[in-house]
């Protein structure tokens, strides 16, 4: 039995698409969580080309550039659908309903099975770190939810620059957490296409 991490299961994440979107803040602690959340994608079968790595200044601008990567891979999913250039623009998108982008999304050539949202958020002297850490957290879940795509918690909130080095298995120390993330977007990417 496991005390803390989910007890591992194996999933085949070869039909997926992940999207890794982080932040550019402590990139000596985002890169490594990157890395190690793009090798256990790697792992489960999904392919490098079904792999997309984009950046955000930092995690408070993570939520809206989740949403943006979703957004703009269901136009470029639908011109492929309707092979023609004339796909809803993304203000289009961003005003369909619900349920139009779940049927959007059931499309093959849809877009991400889901989406990695990395950031590294590192006390300082005030309340800013309080203050981004509690928007980004609720602003992915909501984009998950709104959205129907998995969007895993891929942001380290940390006392202090061991600790986040710690859980970037960084210096021989601590666990990558990054892999976690990695292992829970192949499951989740899996389960919504079930
Ligand atoms: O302040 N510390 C951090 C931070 N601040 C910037 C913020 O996310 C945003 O980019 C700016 O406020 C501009 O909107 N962003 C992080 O990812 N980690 C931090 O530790």
């Amino acid at each position: 039995m496991y005390l803390k991490g989910p007890s591992p299961q194996h999933h085949d994440g070869s039909g997926l698409r992940v999207a890794i979107v982080h932040a550019r803040w402590n990139e000596t602690i985002i890169e490594p969580l990157v890395a190690g959340a793009k090798e256990k994608l790697l792992a489960a079968g999904v392919k490098e080309s079904n792999i997309v790595v984009q950046s955000c200044p930092g995690s408070w601008e993570l939520p809206i550039a989740v949403q943006r990567a979703f957004f703009l891979s269901l136009i470029s999913a639908s011109q492929i659908q309707s092979n023609t250039t004339g796909a809803p623009s993304a203000t289009d998108l961003l005003a369909a309903s619900t349920s139009d982008l779940t049927s959007l999304t059931n499309s093959s050539s849809g877009p991400f099975d889901a989406v990695i949202a990395v950031g590294v958020l590192i006390k300082g002297e005030t309340m800013h770190f309080e203050y981004i850490a509690d928007a980004a957290v609720h602003g992915l879940m909501r984009v998950q939810l709104d959205t129907g795509i998995p969007v895993i918690l891929g942001i380290l909130t940390v006392l202090n620059e061991e600790q986040a080095k710690a859980r970037a298995g960084v210096d021989g120390k601590g666990h990558n957490h990054g892999e976690d993330w990695g292992s829970a977007a192949v499951e989740m990417g899996v389960k919504r296409q079930e």
